[in-house]
């Protein structure tokens, strides 16, 4: 198989799809990487490393799509690249697809076989190719909104830890996922006073054992939701229904309480977004807006922005199931592993993923009607 891996070209987008230690598994067996030129510096990694593991460099986006049988990606596709795909080609990146009609639209066109990474999911419910990015945009999410907080940038004015004497900033997380944890993590390392919601009472038990008293659990309903983001000087919105547009669980109404200068991260934005007031995506170019007093910032790319970690951290979890793909062909692969299955949100002009056809107001497949395998859903 040709495995095509083009430059990503989303706003300060540095991360790449593949490594030079990807290539050279897949060269050995048996494939060919076609790379277009200059599509790891972001990350540090140069043409020659690529060359050197075995790949084959493309002078642009074209050549790539049109020589791959297989594109490895990370973000979802842009309008410049909807023209690119070929009929039935196998995509294989993230594709946040619920938030996305046009994208949607050009995938199930070309009848293109798009497999998204962050719906891949394992049998207790967790999200192997999220997961990673997830953990990075959680931890970057207290990063941001402690120097958001700052006054040159907008902010109240107020230290993440506080000094002694002087009271920490309140974080307020909404979502207890991988998100939520990161970033809880890093907002109890910086002496600020943590609460973080979820509606998943486990989810809660397990945060309570790991963080002690050094955070305090709520359950999430309108209420206490509203009280927690009252309070808060920052909201971090890391809630996730897989495939799914984000709920919004962060009301206007709840936004217009908090007192100016607080700061709202809502990492949920690839999905969405779960506060009502992000009505748009930002770029880390003009990554804040200010709505009601309250600065928000919502990059659907975060972890772009730390390619290097982003960018080996993510190629760890994708390059087996690529294999997968490359060495048993698509149909095959998504016959044997039903994770692997539920990433396939379209295939054949047809919209296999439930929560993106209920987004997107479109028919739903079953995905063994067309892979003839009942076992997958
Ligand atoms: N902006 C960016 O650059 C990035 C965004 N993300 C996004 O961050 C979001 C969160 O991802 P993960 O933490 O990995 O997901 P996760 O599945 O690990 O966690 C989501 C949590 O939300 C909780 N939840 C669901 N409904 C809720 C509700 N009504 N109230 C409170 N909690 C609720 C779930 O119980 C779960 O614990 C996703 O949309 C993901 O795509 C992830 C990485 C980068
Ligand atoms: C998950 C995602 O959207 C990202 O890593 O950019």
């Amino acid at each position: 198989m040709i495995i095509g891996v083009p430059k990503e070209i989303k706003n300060n987008e540095n991360r790449v799809a593949i490594t030079p230690a990807g290539v050279e598994a897949m060269v050995r067996t048996g494939h060919n990487v076609v790379i277009e030129t200059n599509a790891g510096v972001g990350s540090g990694i140069s043409d020659e490393q690529y060359v050197a593991a075995g790949a084959q460099i493309l002078p642009g986006p074209k050549e790539v799509f049109d020589a791959a049988d297989m594109i490895m990606k990370v973000k979802e596709p842009l309008p410049p690249e909807y023209e690119l795909f070929k009929e039935c080609q196998l995509l294989f990146t993230y594709l946040h697809l619920a938030p996305e009609p046009e994208l949607t639209r050009a995938l199930l066109n070309k009848k293109v076989i798009g497999i998204a990474y962050e719906t891949i999911q394992l049998e207790d419910g967790s999200l192997p190719l999220l997961t990673p990015m997830s953990e990075v945009a959680g931890r970057m999410s207290i990063q941001i909104a402690a120097q958001v907080l700052e006054k040159p940038h907008g902010g109240k004015g107020i230290l993440m830890g506080g000094v002694p004497g002087v009271l920490p900033a309140k974080v307020t997380i909404v979502g207890g996922g991988v998100v939520g944890t990161n970033a809880a993590k890093i907002a109890v390392g910086m002496g600020a006073e943590v609460t973080i919601l979820d509606n998943n009472p486990n989810r809660l038990r397990y945060l309570n054992d790991i963080f002690g008293a050094r955070l305090k659990t709520l359950m999430s309903n309108s209420y206490n939701v509203k009280d927690a983001v009252s309070q808060a000087d920052v909201v971090i919105g890391a809630v996730l229904i897989p495939g799914a547009k984000a709920p919004k669980i962060v009301t206007e109404e709840m936004v217009k309480a908090m007192s100016p200068g607080s700061v709202i991260v809502d990492v949920a934005i690839d999905q969405g977004g779960c506060v009502e007031t992000v009505n748009r995506v930002t770029t880390h170019a003009e990554p804040t807006f200010v709505k009601h007093g309250v600065v928000h910032y919502s990059v659907a790319n975060m972890p772009g922005a730390v390619a290097r970690t982003s960018t080996f951290a993510l190629t760890n979890v994708t390059l087996p199931y690529a294999i997968a793909l490359a060495n048993k062909g698509y149909m095959t692969a998504i016959r044997e592993d039903k994770a692997l299955a539920r990433g396939v949100n379209v295939i054949d002009g047809k919209v296999t993923y439930k929560a993106v056809a209920e987004a997107l107001n479109l028919e739903y497949t079953p995905l063994e009607k067309i892979t003839g395998n009942p076992f997958l859903h």
